[in-house]
């Protein structure tokens, strides 16, 4: 591996004194970095020293000594920011800064990621944009909006953005004469990289309460280094001699062995030996219990190894149950899984409760064929399990002891490679393939002009960067430069459908139960290739017992349930599919107190038979109305609605045509007859609640929570257009003008979507 393929050539760009930028980032999923990273390769090109990071790891000081300032942001929960923007957006909406005009200095420019079928389209970026102009700074360039719900997503609107802004660099920001900028065929110098440690590297490494550990024989620290936590699962390729073996376990036994390598291999390794080694002549005689059918699932042939991540503020969850609770020929595979975490329910009440919904994110890990596949295809044989040091860490990275892994841990635990690959990477791997053919493909995609190309390539198909690197065999990424090219794995957030009384544990005081219904996504794309997410397949074949990495976060949004008062709210809650995950853990929690205001559920299903989930459940729930909504079953015609259409043909006929032609219809008449239009064919939850607009219009009347949860498009839209209507309807407002500002008032309603 001594041939770096042009990554060692890569040199510091020149920087010109006093050019800075700082691309400051808040996200949730990783968007709003992805373009950050982007920007601020584009600066460091335009010899501008750049930072990129999170807006709060910036201090409001660094803003000011930085020429210009980009801010990209996405918007979370109801027009909020992010959650790694809040500490530095508390500092800046300080009331003492108030006309002070500090931040005269500052030039920025800002770019904003949303979707506009929310409510508060990209207020985070509005917000944030507007503070700094109240603060006096002035902006550099005019700001962008990106929005999910067109063509290409957030491209659409950000790639010009971009190629605006790059020549308005150019332009405000001229480099002197003797300077270029750097083109895009020249390599930039990597920010992190994993350096792998020679036999004498491990023995000067500094570790800890190793120091002064005996000296190890030529042979010992041959086997050290070779060997390292993730050695076991080598063995599919390179099966340890018995004499190997034999050698580290009698130092292992030895009390002065360097206690940090001690630690990188622990006895779980030995029990859960992939199934697939099984093939192995050896391992019937090492580890019989492997041949057990319960361990075995023919979908999988290795699971993840154990090992749980440092993660800040994560803790152990145990998997107590994992039900498929669509049936086996539906579509889609849903389960309803409840871990157990070690955390008592005082202590939980103490932190969690007050935080109104939770969510409970679970961070999966890559399976050992998928990561033993990528070390072939890359050629990394010879070192994926030679221990490695982390040169300067990506943010959200998180390794066990002291930076030191090796390369297949950081693929099975840390690197997301089956991810759908960004623009960023493949620029990225232009460099690391000698085919010239492959360079001008690769470089093709990522062209101005062929958006629509690298669309239908990468996101269309869904297709990993696994199997993009197999269609670019040339493609061979040196092992030091993995950690700044691939994207890190970050936990996937699931909705809490559990609360109240039902998260304490009936058989351990110190345990909390959490429960959550994930549908696991499995599908096949136009490339007719079957797909599987992340997280998905890891939750799919997760076996009861496995203790996994998981953080408990409050969800977005207004603490719905805070007090008894809240619980006497009426609500109106509208799901569709999983969102009906929040909502039960809603009515749960209302539930919990003595008196708890009457709710109405609209639930959007497919089939009464397949996903409406919880159907048993729902006339538990005192005070709690449910009207489902089944796509796909048979429709029984409604009378309300034919009744109505028989005795006012004309008027229907009229309105539809007026609808079809002109205006939307505004009035009570108008949306009345329309209502069998609405409704023909169909059943939506918004049909639904058209349907029952005079129950809806009375609660709504009662300053009650409302709440959309589940899948994003059309449905926010179209489930606000029947409130409205409702609102008409029912007479609580004249017309769908006076209903939309009624609507907008925090007086009348506190008003909750969360839709992905
Ligand atoms: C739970 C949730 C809440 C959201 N709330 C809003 C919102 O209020 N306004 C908006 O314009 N976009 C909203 N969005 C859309 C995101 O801003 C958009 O998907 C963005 O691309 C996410 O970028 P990120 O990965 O950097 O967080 C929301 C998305 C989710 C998943």
């Amino acid at each position: 591996m001594g041939e770096l393929d042009g990554f060692e050539r890569a040199t510091q760009p020149a920087v010109v004194e006093a050019r800075t930028m700082a691309v400051l980032y808040g996200t949730e999923t990783g968007n709003a970095e992805e373009i950050a990273v982007e920007l601020g390769k584009m600066a460091e090109r335009l010899h501008f020293k750049t930072t990129v990071d999170e807006m709060d790891s910036f201090k409001l000081a660094d803003v000011l000594n930085t020429s210009l300032v980009i801010f990209v942001t996405s918007t979370t929960g109801q027009g909020d920011m992010p959650k790694n923007t809040l500490k530095f957006w508390k500092n800046l909406r300080r009331e003492k800064l108030n006309n002070t005009n500090c931040l005269q200095v500052v030039r920025f420019a800002s770019f904003g990621l949303g979707d506009s079928s929310y409510l508060k389209f990209n207020w985070a970026a509005r917000k944030l944009r507007a503070r700094l102009l109240q603060l006096g700074a002035s902006e550099f360039f005019r700001p962008g909006e990106g929005d999910e719900r067109h063509d290409n997503g957030i491209d659409s609107i950000y790639l010009p953005w971009y190629q605006e802004f790059r020549e308005s660099l150019i332009a405000n920001y001229p480099l002197p004469e003797s300077l270029w900028p750097i083109p895009d065929d020249v390599q930039l110098p990597p920010k992190y990289f994993l350096q792998l440690l020679s036999t004498m590297d491990i023995d000067t490494e500094p570790c800890g309460d190793a120091a002064g550990g005996p000296s190890l024989t030529e042979e010992d620290r041959k086997i050290m280094a070779s060997r390292t936590k993730s050695a076991a699962r080598s063995h599919l390729i390179h099966p340890p001699s018995a004499i190997e073996q034999g050698k580290e376990d009698w130092a292992r036994l030895d009390p002065e062995f360097p206690a940090h390598i001690a630690r990188q291999d622990t006895a779980w390794e030995r029990e859960n030996r992939p199934v697939d080694s099984l093939d192995k002549d050896n391992v019937l005689r090492d580890h019989p219990e492997n041949y057990l059918l319960s361990r075995m699932d023919p979908g999988v042939r290795a699971f993840p190894p154990p090992g749980i991540l440092p993660i800040p503020g994560s803790f152990i969850g145990k998997l107590v149950r994992s039900n498929r609770v669509t049936p086996e020929d539906h579509w889609q595979d849903v389960r309803h899984l409840t871990f157990r975490l070690m955390l008592s329910r005082k202590d939980f009440d103490t932190a969690l409760k007050s935080a109104g919904n939770l969510t409970l994110t679970i961070y999966p890990k890559n399976y050992p064929d998928d990561v033993q596949e990528l070390i072939r295809l890359m050629g990394w044989d010879e070192v994926a399990d030679t221990l490695s040091k982390i040169i300067a860490k990506p943010r959200g990275l998180y390794v066990e002891s002291h930076g030191l892994t090796t390369l297949r841990d950081l693929l099975t635990h840390n690197l997301d490679f089956t991810a759908v690959p960004k623009r960023n990477f493949i620029k990225e791997l232009v460099f690391f393939t000698k085919d010239e053919r492959e360079k001008e493909r690769l470089f093709e995609f990522t062209m101005p002009g062929n958006e629509q190309e690298f669309y239908d390539y990468t996101c269309r198909p869904r297709r990993t960067i696994l199997e993009l690197l197999k269609d670019f065999p040339g493609v061979k990424i040196p092992v030091q430069a993995v950690l700044d090219l691939f994207p890190i794995i970050r936990g996937r957030e699931f909705s809490v459908c559990n609360a109240g009384m039902s998260i304490g544990d009936a058989d351990d005081d110190n345990c909390i139960r959490i429960e959550i219904l994930a549908a696991l996504v499995e599908y096949k794309t136009i490339i007719r290739k079957p797909r599987q997410g992340l997280c998905s397949r890891y939750l799919k074949h997760l076996p009861i017992g496995t203790d996994l990495c998981v953080a408990l976060k409050p969800a977005s949004g207004p603490h719905l349930v805070a007090n008894h008062m809240g619980a006497k709210r009426p609500m109106v809650a509208i799901a569709t599919g999983t969102g009906i995950a929040p909502i039960r853990a809603i009515i749960q929690e209302r539930t919990s107190y003595a008196e708890h205001g009457d709710t109405l559920l609209f639930f959007g299903c497919r089939n009464r038979d397949a996903d409406f989930h919880f159907e048993s459940e729902w006339k538990e729930y005192p005070n709690v109305k449910v009207y489902p909504a089944f796509s796909r079953d048979n429709i029984t015609p409604d009378p309300t609605t034919t009744a109505h259409a028989n005795t006012s043909t004309t008027t229907t006929t009229a309105a539809a045509a007026a609808a079809a032609s002109g205006p939307p219809p505004r009035t009570h008449t108008d949306i009345l007859a329309l209502l069998p239009e609405y409704d023909a064919g169909k059943n939506y939850v918004q049909h639904m609640i058209r349907k029952h607009a005079q129950e809806v219009g009375a609660l709504m009347s009662r300053n009650p929570v409302v709440c959309v949860c589940g899948n994003a498009g059309r449905m926010p839209t179209s489930v606000r257009a029947a409130l409205l209507d409702a609102l008409v309807i029912s007479g609580v407002v004249a017309d769908v003008e006076a209903a939309e500002t009624w609507f907008r008032n925090p007086d009348h309603l506190t008003f909750w979507q969360e839709t992905w």
